[in-house]
């Protein structure tokens, strides 16, 4: 005979990460999921697009919607960008503001309180990156931002060490509507094994070049073969915006791209769990910012 303690409902909902560029959104993300699902820089807007993170807390499924950070956009990649963030919180049963605790106030927080004020939905506040900041400081900063909006819940996190990730988690859990999973018990992402094939090397494009050239690039998929022996073949195009960015990315006698390819398929491979090879072609495309077909091969939508 079953008693009531014994009889588990089963949550789901959705959460969206929102925040200013370089506040830890994505390394929030991933430190919810387990394991990596979105890619992170030291770089500002490395998230491009909307992304759905899975985890799952006891019997709830939180679907993560991690999104690019929120700024006053300049280029039409920019407004995309910017959208795709909003959008993002769209149909979100909660929203979890991260702020870079360190930073406080600056750039671009300011904004983005006051347009989440006027929000109707559930929000929780996450002060990241406690474990460069000073404890006076974070509560003082709390303080600040709950005047401001009215948060059900102030959390002090570490996404880097994983400190109050757990609780946080839990609470996110507990905080999800009553209903039936959306996805399969052992699924991550929404993204698709391609997208993530081409994220992880535009990972790369971020952590081995300098200054804005990883802004100047995106990467698109021109072949994915599965072979019979059990391996990948996977053929991307970087593609710039102009020859000198191009002769950066080969490097001298292909050195660069060379190591860009090889860190990309150790990571493509640790996805896949299985033997890639990876060719990288670099192209130029001086307005490749204005393709709209470049746009949905990233899951962006493009805007007038
Ligand atoms: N010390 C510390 N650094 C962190 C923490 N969380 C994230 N970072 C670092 O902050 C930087 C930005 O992290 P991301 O997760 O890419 O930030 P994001 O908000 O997704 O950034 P965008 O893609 O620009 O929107 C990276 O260098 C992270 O390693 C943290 O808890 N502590």
């Amino acid at each position: 005979m079953m008693d009531e303690t014994t009889i588990e409902i089963t949550r789901c909902g959705a959460v969206a990460v929102v925040g200013a560029p370089n506040a830890g959104k994505s390394t929030l993300v991933n430190a919810l999921v387990g394991q990596k699902v979105a890619i992170v820089s030291a770089k500002v807007q490395t998230t491009r697009q909307r992304l759905v993170g899975i985890a799952v807390a006891g019997q709830a499924q939180l679907l993560l919607v991690d999104t690019p950070g929120i700024f006053r956009p300049r280029r039409r990649l920019d407004r995309a960008m910017v959208k795709a963030a909003w959008d993002g919180t769209d149909d979100a049963d909660l929203i979890a503001l991260v702020i870079d605790a360190k930073a406080g106030l600056k750039g671009e927080v300011p904004a983005i309180v006051e347009a989440l004020a006027n929000r109707r939905e559930r929000k929780y506040l996450i002060l990241n990156k406690v474990d460069i900041c000073v404890k006076e400081k974070l509560l003082v900063l709390a303080q600040e931002l709950n005047a401001r909006v009215a948060f059900e819940e102030t959390f002090f996190v570490s996404a880097s060490t994983g400190d109050g990730v757990a609780g946080l988690k839990a609470a996110l859990a507990a905080a999800m509507p009553a209903g039936p999973w959306h996805y399969p018990e052992d699924q991550l992402s929404d993204a698709t094994t391609r997208l993530m094939a081409s994220e992880l090397t535009r990972e790369q494009l971020y952590l081995q070049l300098h200054a804005e050239l990883p802004y100047s690039a995106t990467i698109e998929t021109e072949k994915w073969e599965e072979r019979r022996d059990g391996s990948t073949a996977i053929h991307q195009q970087i593609i710039v915006e102009r020859d000198s960015q191009k002769a950066i990315v080969l490097g001298k006698g292909g050195l660069r791209i060379r190591e860009i390819g090889a860190a990309a398929r150790a990571a493509i491979s640790e996805l896949t769990g299985r033997p890639v090879h990876l060719f990288l072609h670099v192209k130029v495309k001086p307005d490749w910012g204005d393709d709209r077909s470049l746009y949905s091969a990233v899951g962006l939508d493009f805007v007038d």
